[in-house]
């Protein structure tokens, strides 16, 4: 039997629980393809008699994702499951991803998420969650992986699975209103992200074009399109990643990071600290780096201060 993983990763966190779920689910007999979301098309699918979704919360699944789903066809029960990396408040992200799977008609197996690190340009650099996922967390992602590729096998067979009841949130309201207002009421700090075409080495460099994450881009019309806007991006999740990508500062925001969230200043650390706190009490949480070591007052864009400030991930390893 033949299962199919696609995800959506960055900077590796959710690569990383893929590659661990892939091992569960071959350890439970699966032959496993994984697929990173852009090399991947809704009829693909076909081929497989068990799907896993992945991608990091970005309040709920990253927008890719959730379009990628949305175009998918009635998959007629066909059983799947789903997996997150996340930073602080991943909350949403199974009450919103689940039901939308199931109205895909997936029968749905199972979810699992595993704290990841966290790279925003002004956030805390290191950030709280850093070290994760450890080797902790890949085992459990094994198991999981090794649970579903159980169940998965079960449910093909015919025999009856039990499946788990729909996820509630269990986030307080409070911490919403508090991360929507942290985000500028869903608008970023530092404004739109706005391409210079004098700094901008196209058609020799073409990495945003390549990696952006809704496929904004593309500067071989006339005029070039870039971002959510044609000339400029408004992505409001917070998504730099061609800002983080671009060897030369081409791609900026329109207020500088050093204006919109100044290094040594403090960046709502008092809600992460008082989210991960409760975390850690229910024993969801564990800290692999100790909050005073935390670079509240050093933002990630003031740490990885030359550009490119990220490199894309290779997915060399994914079909080891
Ligand atoms: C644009 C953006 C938005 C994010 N939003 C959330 C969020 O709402 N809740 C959360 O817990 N983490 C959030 N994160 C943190 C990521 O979910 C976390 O770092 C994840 O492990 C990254 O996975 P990756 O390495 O596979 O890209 C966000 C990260 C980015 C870049």
């Amino acid at each position: 039997m033949k299962a199919l993983i696609v995800y959506y990763s960055q900077t590796g966190n959710t690569q990383k629980a893929a590659r661990k779920i892939r091992d569960g689910l071959k350890a439970a007999g699966w032959e496993v393809y994984v697929s990173l979301l852009k090399n991947t098309k809704a009829e693909d699918l076909e081929d497989y008699d068990l799907v896993g979704i992945g991608s990091p919360v970005w309040y709920e699944m990253t927008p890719n994702m959730r379009l990628f789903v949305e175009s998918l066809p009635d998959q007629k029960g066909k059983p799947a499951f789903c997996f997150c990396t996340h930073g602080t408040m991943p909350d949403l992200y199974f009450p919103l991803a689940v039901p939308r799977l199931m109205q895909k008609g997936f029968t749905v197996l199972g979810w699992d998420k595993w704290y990841g690190n966290c790279s925003i340009q002004i956030f805390p650099e290191p950030y709280y969650t850093a070290g994760h996922p450890d080797e902790k967390d890949l085992e459990d992602a094994f198991a999981f992986g090794k649970k579903m590729g159980e169940m998965g096998a079960a449910y093909c067979r015919g025999e009856n699975v039990e499946l788990p009841k729909s996820p509630m949130p269990n986030m307080m309201p409070m911490h919403a209103n508090a991360a929507i207002d942290h985000l500028g009421g869903f608008h970023n700090v530092h404004g739109k992200l706005v391409r210079d075409p004098e700094k901008c080495l196209y058609p020799k460099c073409h990495i945003c074009i390549d990696h952006c994450t809704m496929g904004y881009n593309d500067y071989s019309c006339d005029p070039p399109k870039y971002g959510s806007e044609g000339n400029c991006c408004d992505d409001r999740h917070g998504c730099t990643y061609c800002e983080m990508l671009c060897p030369t500062g081409a791609i900026h925001p329109e207020i500088p990071y050093e204006q919109a969230a100044p290094a040594g200043q403090d960046h709502g650390s008092e809600l992460f600290c008082m989210v991960l706190e409760k975390a850690e009490k229910e024993g969801k949480f564990r800290r692999l780096i100790p909050f005073d070591k935390v670079g509240t007052k050093t933002p990630f864009y003031s740490v990885h201060n030359t550009h490119p400030r990220l490199k894309p991930l290779s997915t060399k390893a994914d079909n080891e």
